[in-house]
């Protein structure tokens, strides 16, 4: 299925549940199949695969308590039969903004807003399943920011709130995850969900998360080359489905969109950001305004005197970018799939469908930064940094990983490859939206 995605340089932008890979680790199939001594098996206590086969539905409530929201999902899972594997049978989805460590000040008020969505998980789970269906929160790159003392305060308030409700805690249910796990989350949810863990000819594809305070880069090196030059702490090795799977995968902590603008901008871990103003050529000339990030006010404005536009910007996102992140050759000639920021920074100025998502060059971002930051007062309704997070995601993308431009590429562009790679992601995107179905990319005929 994903062959269609594998042609090089190319990659398909779409919404992604990775949080799903997560709530899988509850299944049995995956107690029994996955090796024990993986990382994951903390999460959920094997108790808590279903018990007899009438009572056949079971549910988990998993949050991801991200840098610039927190959202519940609540699935649901059933067991047809017990030879079966369970199936994913819904999915029910919230979100609210800040983020939790937007509340590093008052982690009670924090929790508050962690309880107001547990109190959906009460109306959606039948009461007698209530103490079976375990609870657990991960939260990433903004509580990765925070001081180690008011990280675990915001931490041990939503433990209590998990403790007075009437779900199963996990006894690490509420932790900070680690960086690495986050992209192994999105690779395994990617590659199980297209089927390519389980057949024969494994075609994985590479997964690259754009978040607000970090970013992860994930992928199955092919080569023994690429193995060597890797720095150990970028390798992680684990069994699933009686494979090994040595991963190349690494978090960039301060590299999400949200703290690259505050770097760009010369606002990160600076002491007292208070009355200072941050300047910038990838903001329009006259702009000043305030922004809100990690509870902290920060006041911004663009070049009234100097210079504006795409070069100025992209010389100054190079700064943040250039020779920060490792750059493994093998990637120039691999498929990846691309989500959270990419996705919308992609569906935002339309180089892509929000429905289908889509599959881009990283030079598509390049043309789209030029458009828009050459003229920043025709895109002036939309967000002001919309030319700075495109320079961004380029810079990253191409200084950062060291991406290909894939300028001759482009003209390789069949219609058979574009509508099968799209038929793809149409995929990803409907397992999002809550149907596991593949119909459409298994008769994709173009
Ligand atoms: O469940 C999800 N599926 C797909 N994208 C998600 C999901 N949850 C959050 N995102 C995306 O993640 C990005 C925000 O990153 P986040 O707040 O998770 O920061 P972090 O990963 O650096 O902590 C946004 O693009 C948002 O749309
Ligand atoms: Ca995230």
């Amino acid at each position: 299925m994903l062959n269609c995605l594998r042609s090089p340089g190319k990659m398909a932008v779409s919404r992604l549940p990775f949080f799903l890979a997560l709530a899988f680790s509850s299944l049995s199939f995956v107690l029994s199949h996955w090796n024990r001594e993986m990382w994951f098996q903390d999460f959920f206590p094997p108790n808590m695969c279903p018990i007899n086969a009438k009572d056949n539905t079971f549910y988990g409530i998993m949050f991801d308590a991200g840098s610039t929201g927190t959202r519940i999902h609540i699935y649901t899972f059933v067991q047809k039969s017990p030879e079966n594997l369970p199936e994913l049978e819904g999915e029910i989805f919230e979100s609210v903004k800040p983020g939790l460590s937007a509340y590093a000040d008052q982690p009670e008020k924090g929790a508050e807003t962690v309880k107001r969505l547990l109190d959906m998980a009460i109306d959606a789970v039948p009461p007698h399943l209530w103490k079976k269906t375990p609870v657990v929160l991960k939260a990433t790159a903004g509580l990765r920011l925070l001081s180690e003392e008011k990280a675990q305060s915001l931490l041990l308030e939503v433990r209590e709130v998990f403790e007075e409700s009437p779900f199963l805690v996990p006894e690490d249910s509420v932790s900070i995850m680690d960086g690495s796990y986050e992209g192994i989350l999105a690779w395994i949810t990617v590659n199980f969900l297209t089927g390519q863990l389980s057949g024969q000819n494994q075609h994985t594809v590479g997964t690259l998360d754009l978040g607000g305070a970090s970013t992860q880069i994930t992928f199955l090196p092919r080569f023994e080359e690429t193995l060597k030059e890797t720095p150990g702490d970028f390798l992680t090795s684990f069994e699933m489905f009686n494979s090994t799977y040595k991963l190349y995968t690494h978090s960039y902590l301060g590299f999400g969109l949200k703290a690259a603008r505050l770097a760009i901008l010369g606002a990160l871990n600076v002491e007292a950001v208070d009355g200072q103003m941050f300047r910038s050529s990838c903001l329009p000339k006259q702009l000043e305004a305030e922004w809100h990030f990690g509870g902290v006010k920060y006041q911004y404005g663009g070049n009234k005197e100097g210079e504006t536009g795409f070069k100025p910007c992209y010389l100054e996102v190079l700064k943040v970018v250039k020779g920060k992140l490792h750059q493994p050759d093998e990637i120039r000639g691999s498929s990846f799939y691309a989500f959270s920021y990419y996705y919308d920074r992609a569906v935002d100025t339309n180089l892509i469908d929000y429905e289908k998502g889509g599959v881009l060059e990283v030079r598509d971002f390049e043309r789209k930064a030029e458009e828009v930051c050459d003229n920043m007062e025709k895109y002036n309704s939309s967000s002001p940094f919309l030319c700075m997070d495109l320079v961004y995601i380029t810079a990253l993308l191409k200084e950062g990983f060291g991406f290909r431009d894939n300028t001759l590429l482009q003209h390789s562009w069949t219609h058979e490859v574009v509508c099968a790679a799209l038929h793809c992601s149409e995929v990803i995107f409907n397992i999002y939206s809550k149907s596991l179905q593949c119909a459409q990319c298994r008769s994709c005929s173009c």
